[in-house]
């Protein structure tokens, strides 16, 4: 028995230093059986894993070579002994990874005081731990192992990060399948795609991203069909990759690498997902093959994953995309933070148009989950504008459906929304899986929606599985576009203005961000949560004896306050030790009325830092 051991011993290995599973789900053997059993394909799938529980035998407190099966047989592996691979300079605090639904860390050394901690042996241990949770969840067929697909955008430390994912994906036993340069979105539809020549639909899914964040940052988003994994699953992943990452062996990484190295595959999967965007748009505007024939569209890419849009999409469409820019990936995004929120970016991308006497603009993110468009006269459609264009397109489909957004969104959004195009507007919370799974549970109260879509420009429709997709936000456009020149009424991007039309905007929109020292002696060693929770707290108290000011009567996030014809909104930033400001006022002098008030609650806060409030305040 231990001769036929010794021969598959690379997920052996993983299993003697990373795993722990349940004694009554061990296979039953036949005695003699036993080793045959487990070499013959991939020894992780048959067994059912589980996470860290004190009733779970754990094989690191077993003698080394030896895996223990109840009573009923002993398995010997020649593994390495155990012995730490990981110095103590190492130690990743792998909770800190965590940014709500995503990981996000340093991936590239050389900015001041920002150490890397989203190493290479931290990453593989992720994603072992994702591949254990995915095992956990998922029952493999007999037929096949589990496959999870690896893309990632154009940031420089991207090709190191997806080979310390693959090793990890492929020292579970569970199969690699590489998309190189990707979006985001299309990561989750290739767990819905059915196309075995693709080797779809894949189990999980993995896109390396930090979305528009600096070039030394990087990160994970995790998918499965049924979308995107929320906190709590992440939190269990990174706990359980601590653990992993602490029993690293030198031989066990050596041996992750040629697991690695004998798993992975590659595969275009980004020539299925565009191609079902074209054939959306076809179908849309009435099977036609080239429905943009004549339109010029620009595509801003900010050097990000996004520049498939224009060469992929627009073009096989008809469009002309001449004047098209920053379409090539480089993770140093020499020209703009690819970040439709970003007015640098806003710029360029408005620019673009104007000079090449464009019909429409489109920019994504890095990672094309978020988007937004300039018309052809340089009109900014992003924010509030671009959640009522959509608004405006979903209504039109489903009359009277409600539309969940963010809660920065704006008080004439709400007019428009209600009274305009006769939909519900649901303000919720900030953060695009929190807007996503409302919606999603509005529906299942019977409650329809069919948009849930964040002023960051994240957007997802229910048509499209809710999955935030920047690009098919875009394709929605398109269509309109496609189907008034099929129907005749065709005035290129003005089909598009002309349906917000209407939309009451502030003069004055401006959002604060109000850091709070975390090392601040006022914080009396709790949390910046706590502290934060105080300001709102003493804020609330304070704007309700103001006659002036009322509070929103439904509001779920932070306080938000009617008054001077505008309105204020001061919360808890969903990641960082930050209190955000928004305030939106008719002028000037009224938006800094509504600060002052604020202000006047926030000041005795010492370890908040309010400069910018005061600067504003006092302009
Ligand atoms: O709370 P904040 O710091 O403003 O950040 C909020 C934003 O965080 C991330 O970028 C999420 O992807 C967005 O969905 C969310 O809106």
């Amino acid at each position: 028995m231990m001769a036929a051991i010794s021969g598959s011993c690379t997920q052996n290995v993983f299993l003697a230093q990373h795993c722990q599973w349940s004694r009554q789900s061990l296979p039953r053997f036949p005695s003699d059986s036993c080793a045959l059993s487990i070499h013959s394909t991939h020894p992780l799938q048959g067994w059912m894993l589980a996470w860290p529980d004190k009733s779970f035998v754990q094989s690191q407190t077993l003698a080394p070579h030896k895996i223990d099966l109840g009573n009923r047989a002993s398995i010997y592996c020649n593994a390495a002994q155990f012995r730490s691979a990981i110095s103590s300079s190492e130690k990743v605090d792998f909770l800190k990874l965590q940014n709500g639904s995503d990981i996000r860390g340093v991936a590239v050394a050389g900015v001041v005081r920002e150490p890397v901690n989203l190493t290479e042996p931290a990453t593989e241990a992720i994603a072992a731990a994702f591949a254990e949770w995915l095992l956990e969840k998922k029952k493999p067929a007999e037929s096949r192992r589990l496959r999870v697909s690896i893309g990632h955008d154009s940031r420089i430390s991207a090709q190191k990060l997806q080979d310390a994912v693959s090793r990890g994906i492929a020292s579970a036993g569970v199969e690699v399948i590489q998309y190189g340069l990707a979006s985001t979105p299309a990561m989750f539809n290739s767990t819905l795609t059915e196309d075995e020549n693709f080797l779809c639909p894949v189990d999980g899914s993995i896109m390396i991203t930090a979305s528009h964040l600096p070039y030394n940052r990087n990160g994970f988003k995790f998918f499965t069909n049924t979308g995107g994994l929320g906190k709590a699953d992440i939190k269990d992943i990174l706990e359980h990759a601590a653990n992993i990452y602490e029993k690293f062996t030198d031989e066990s990484l050596k041996k992750s690498e040629q697991a690695a190295n004998a798993a992975v595959r590659k595969v275009d999967y980004m020539a299925v997902y565009t191609s079902d965007l074209v054939a959306a748009v076809r179908k849309a505007a009435g099977n036609i093959e080239k429905p943009l024939e004549g339109f010029h569209v620009i595509v801003d890419a900010g050097n990000g994953a996004g520049g498939f849009f224009a060469g992929k999409v627009l073009e096989p469409l008809g469009a002309i995309t001449i004047g098209s820019q920053f379409l090539e990936p480089d993770g140093m995004f020499p020209n703009h933070i690819p970040n439709p929120e970003d007015k640098a970016a806003m710029k360029a991308i408005t620019q673009a148009v104007l000079q090449n006497k464009a019909d429409l603009g489109i920019i994504f993110d890095t990672d094309v989950d978020r988007s937004a468009a300039v018309d052809s006269t340089g009109h900014e459609i992003n924010r509030n504008r671009l959640i009522a264009l959509m608004s405006a397109l979903v209504l039109e489909e489903h009359p009277g459906t409600t539309i969940v957004t963010d809660c920065v969104t704006s008080d004439g959004l709400t007019a428009f929304i209600e009274k305009k195009l006769g939909g519900k507007h649901h303000r919720f919370k900030r953060g695009y899986k929190n807007v996503i799974d409302e919606a999603v549970r509005l529906n299942s109260i019977g409650e329809e929606s069919h948009l849930a879509i964040e002023t960051s420009g994240h957007g997802a429709l229910k048509e499209n599985h809710w999955l935030d997709d920047g690009a098919y936000l875009m394709v929605k456009l398109l269509n309109k576009l496609a189907s008034a020149r099929a129907s005749g009424s065709d005035s290129g991007s003005k089909v598009l203005t002309n349906l917000i039309e209407g939309l009451e905007e502030a003069a004055v929109a401006v959002e604060l961000r109000l850091k709070i020292d975390q090392n601040h002696a006022d914080l009396k060693g709790g949390s910046f949560r706590d502290y934060g929770e105080a300001v709102l707290k003493h804020l609330e108290n304070t704007t309700s004896s103001d006659p002036k000011l009322q509070k929103a009567p439904i509001n779920y996030e932070g306080v938000r306050v009617s008054g001077h014809g505008g309105w204020f909104l001061l919360r808890l930033s969903l990641h960082d030790p930050v209190l955000p400001l928004n305030i939106e006022a008719p002028s000037n002098e009224d938006a800094v009325k509504l600060g002052l008030a604020v202000l006047a609650a926030v000041k005795e806060f010492a370890a908040l830092e309010i400069s910018a409030l005061d600067k504003f305040v006092h302009q």
